[in-house]
């Protein structure tokens, strides 16, 4: 798959906190979610990303060109969902579609209006006078509706009612199908990474600790009911043993071969949901 996001050796600093260095690349016909714990640096990547900040060292490059902060020709081809928005408390929802739908020549008008009428976002009301999950939905919508090829949103859901979240996804799901595309997710909501993401990027303290790919991640992570007690050596792969008879793996192939060449037999085995795995990933204890 064609890489259209690539970061090398990116570092950047913001009073005492580091981020990095980063090495990541995004594939073409991919979502991924970022997750980590508060403060971990995931909209520090994102701004520094979309050039709102400056990285200290590094490169990125987008669609293979490095990019350049004096051609902003490249901003037309990402549409980028910030975490706030400043500076708009005084337009209201059809000042600011023209201002966005001018700057974008993709701007696909029918998505913004059923985005409006899906969340039925009362466009002639003041920015700065819509509740929090109402001004997230007017950013979605206005965010969507630019078509780009690359889509990054910060944590788009999270000040939105249960079936509003639902109707983003399945917006994103459909959106994906319209040909190229790349979505990047910054999301502390189990539901997104598992309906969405086809990677999960984890990061923690500004470092990052992995790209993965979530089906094979949660093919890996499992936790064991055993039928006797286990031995007190370690068993590879393990990396919990919640008491005697209960086990968790990161690596259910080289924990299951040890267990059979052991005669140790289990009585049943689950894998772990995604949010499961990334704490343990957050935690420490998996690495
Ligand atoms: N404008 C800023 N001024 C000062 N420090 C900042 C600023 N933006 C971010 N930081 C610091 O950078 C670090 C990373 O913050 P960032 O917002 O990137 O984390 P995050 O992973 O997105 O967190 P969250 O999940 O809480 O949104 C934090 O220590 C934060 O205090």
């Amino acid at each position: 798959m064609e890489k259209w996001i690539e970061i090398n050796r990116l570092k950047k600093n913001v009073d005492d906190f580091q981020l990095g260095p980063i090495d990541l690349s995004f594939e073409a016909g991919t979502i991924t979610a970022i997750v980590g714990n508060n403060g971990a640096g995931k909209s520090t990547l994102l701004k520094v990303l979309m050039r709102l900040a400056v990285q200290n060292d590094g490169e990125i490059k987008l669609f293979g060109q490095l990019i350049d902060s004096e051609a902003e020709g490249w901003k037309k081809r990402i549409a980028y969902l910030p975490q706030t928005l400043l500076g708009c408390d005084s337009f209201n929802g059809n000042q600011l579609r023209e201002l966005v739908s001018k700057w974008y020549p993709t701007w696909d008008q029918p998505l913004f209006e059923q985005l409006v009428e899906m969340y039925q976002i009362p466009l002639s009301k003041k920015y700065g006078k819509l509740s929090q999950g109402v001004q997230q939905k007017l950013n979605l919508a206005l965010t969507l509706a630019r078509d780009a090829e690359i889509l990054i949103l910060d944590e788009p859901t999270a000040h939105m009612d249960i079936p509003s979240k639902q109707m983003l996804l399945d917006v994103i799901v459909e959106w994906m199908d319209r040909g190229d595309k790349l979505v990047i997710i910054s999301s502390h909501q189990a539901e997104d990474i598992r309906k969405l993401a086809d990677y999960v990027v984890v990061m923690k303290e500004g470092q990052l600790l992995g790209k993965f790919e979530k089906e094979e991640l949660t093919g890996q992570y499992k936790q064991y009911w055993m039928e006797d007690s286990l031995p007190n050596e370690p068993i590879p792969g393990v990396i919990e043993r919640k008491n005697e008879r209960i086990l968790v793996s990161k690596c259910a192939e080289e924990t299951e071969s040890y267990l059979a060449s052991n005669q140790l037999k289990w009585l049943r085995a689950k894998n772990l949901e995604i949010e499961e795995i990334i704490t343990y990933m957050l935690i420490g204890k998996a690495s």
